[in-house]
């Protein structure tokens, strides 16, 4: 595969001045896509032009930049296939979840219109003198930093609410899934967004810390990893004047408690646990399980349906619940997590198998409950940590032990666990009875503690895409009926 023009830099596509870089299909590593990254020199072109298209795009009528973003959502509309295919290509995740992937980044053009209008919408008070106005204004140039595994809906959260608010937008995607991205690009070129408005930035760390770390940006809106999340913030200490949004991954628990139906626990532990081939920041990392004989039950349960998942290639006619992971580094790194547990007293319950060469791996469970030296690391895979109580506020209490807080379950028959459990589970996604991953995009989707900085996504990013400007205001300068005591204007 040859080298192409993968920039897209004020309205062109042109070809990157730096290192060679290329995406493969993890499932057979055939290269499938392959160009020059952006050097220093590229970025800060694009974000000179994000710059200068900055007035133009902010001055436009809110109704205008919308309409051009429509028309991305009909392009969308129109390419969902070809874009479903891309994304499961590149990561390998199976077809029927990437279709939905699809549909996500169609759906997020409505509900960020709605939020646009209800967080940051106009407001007018009266007041005895004149009227008080809430507005909301674009910050500038916005860096979006997009993660591997939803290549397509993730950035395009940060991405739809930052231009529908005015900004211009220069978008560094993951290194390993640069073929969506610029497929996106181009569905934002067809639908007729003015040159500069959004940028495409394609390369390895050096592209994103050249982006990072330019003066010119007035934002940084991130999804992907707590380590490069932690730099990020590093970085942007003393920079007061810079909005920086952090959504980063999770340690995430959930606990089972009296509930009858072992069939539907089972269910929402392997959606939990298992979909995307555990690549959700939301994914169950950990599950509570009463000791005795219900959770025995439920273990055993669980363990012939983890076996029977179907893992597979992305375009099986007979579509497999687990497709690839990202890639053989990313498979081996879960192996190698693995070990470490089992090193540590961990037992495999069932081990979690790489096939070599391959991004493929079967799902694992881990028996948990006497490892004492318990590592607080997200491990990105469908590997899952068995942990059997007795005393339920002690799960809870072992479930906040994390530096993370980004989603929880309970499922349970009882109602009052779940106020109970929703009162003292330190997490920004609390669930009752159904799976920890599948977030709604109607809702904030964000986390605390190492998960994210305190600034929600999804339903509330349009809140930091905008900054609220206070005013006071009167159609005329008029004297007041009353001065002030001590005052005299003659
Ligand atoms: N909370 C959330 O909304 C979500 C969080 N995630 C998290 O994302 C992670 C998986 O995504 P990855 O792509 O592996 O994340 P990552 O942190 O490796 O990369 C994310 C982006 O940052 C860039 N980058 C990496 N190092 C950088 C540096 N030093 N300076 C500037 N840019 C840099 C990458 O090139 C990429 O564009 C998981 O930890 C997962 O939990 C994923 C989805 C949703
Ligand atoms: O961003 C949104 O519109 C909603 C959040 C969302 O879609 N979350 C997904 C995937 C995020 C991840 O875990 O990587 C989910 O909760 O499953």
């Amino acid at each position: 595969m040859t080298t192409h023009a993968a920039q897209f830099i004020n309205g062109e596509w042109l070809a990157g001045q730096g290192e060679a870089f290329s995406s493969l299909n993890p499932a057979n590593n055939e290269v499938i896509w392959q160009a020059n990254s952006a050097t220093a020199d590229q970025v800060d072109t694009a974000v000179k032009s994000a710059r200068e298209a900055f007035y133009s795009w902010s001055d436009m009528a809110f109704e205008a930049r919308l309409e051009i973003v429509k028309r991305f959502a009909e392009q969308l509309k129109e390419n969902s296939e070809e874009l479903a295919i891309a994304i499961a290509k590149e990561t390998g995740k199976p077809l029927w979840e990437t279709r939905t992937e699809a549909g996500a980044m169609v759906g997020k053009i409505a509900i960020s219109e709605k939020a646009y209008h209800e967080r940051t919408g106009v407001v007018e008070n009266a007041m005895p003198v004149g009227r008080a106005v809430i507005r909301h204004k674009a910050h500038g140039v916005v860096a979006v930093f997009g993660p591997y595994n939803f290549p397509g809906h993730l950035p395009n959260g940060h991405i739809v609410p930052a231009l529908l608010a005015g900004n211009t937008v220069i978008f560094k995607p993951s290194e390993l899934t640069p073929y969506v991205a610029e497929l996106t690009l181009k569905l934002w070129e067809k639908a007729g967004l003015p040159a500069g408005v959004i940028n495409l930035v394609q390369g390895e760390v050096e592209t994103g810390k050249a982006l990072a770390s330019h003066r010119g940006i007035d934002g940084l809106f991130f999804t992907g990893s707590s380590r490069t999340g932690h730099i990020l913030h590093e970085q942007f200490a003393g920079q007061p004047g810079k909005i920086l949004a952090l959504e980063m991954g999770g340690n995430n628990p959930l606990i089972v408690k009296d509930a009858s139906d072992t069939k539907a626990v089972v269910h929402d532990i392997i959606q939990s646990a298992f979909i995307s081939s555990g690549q959700r920041c939301t994914c169950a990392r950990k599950l509570f399980l009463p000791a005795g004989e219900q959770g025995d039950a439920i273990l055993e349960h669980l363990v012939r349906a983890t076996k029977a998942i179907k893992v597979g290639n992305f375009d099986d006619e007979d579509q497999p619940f687990m497709g690839s992971m990202i890639s053989n580094q990313a498979a081996a790194g879960m192996v190698a997590a693995q070990q470490q547990l089992i090193d540590l007293g961990a037992e495999a319950i069932i081990e979690l198998t790489h096939k070599e060469g391959t991004g493929f791996v079967t799902p694992g469970i881990l028996e948990c409950s006497n490892v004492t030296d318990f590592p607080d690391d997200e491990h990105f895979g469908p590997l899952l940590k068995v942990f059997r109580y007795t005393d339920f506020d002690a799960a809870i209490e072992k479930a906040n032990d994390t530096s993370f807080g980004l989603s929880a379950g309970l499922l349970s028959d009882n109602a009052e666990d779940y106020d109970h459990f929703l009162r003292r589970i330190r997490a920004g996604i609390v669930n009752f009875n159904r799976p920890i991953t599948g977030a709604s995009s109607a809702a904030p989707f964000g986390g605390i503690g190492a998960s994210g900085n305190h600034r929600a996504s999804a339903y509330y990013a349009a809140d930091y895409c905008a900054y609220p400007v206070a005013s006071v205001e009167l159609e005329k300068v008029t004297l007041p009926g009353a001065l002030s005591p001590g005052l005299s204007i003659d």
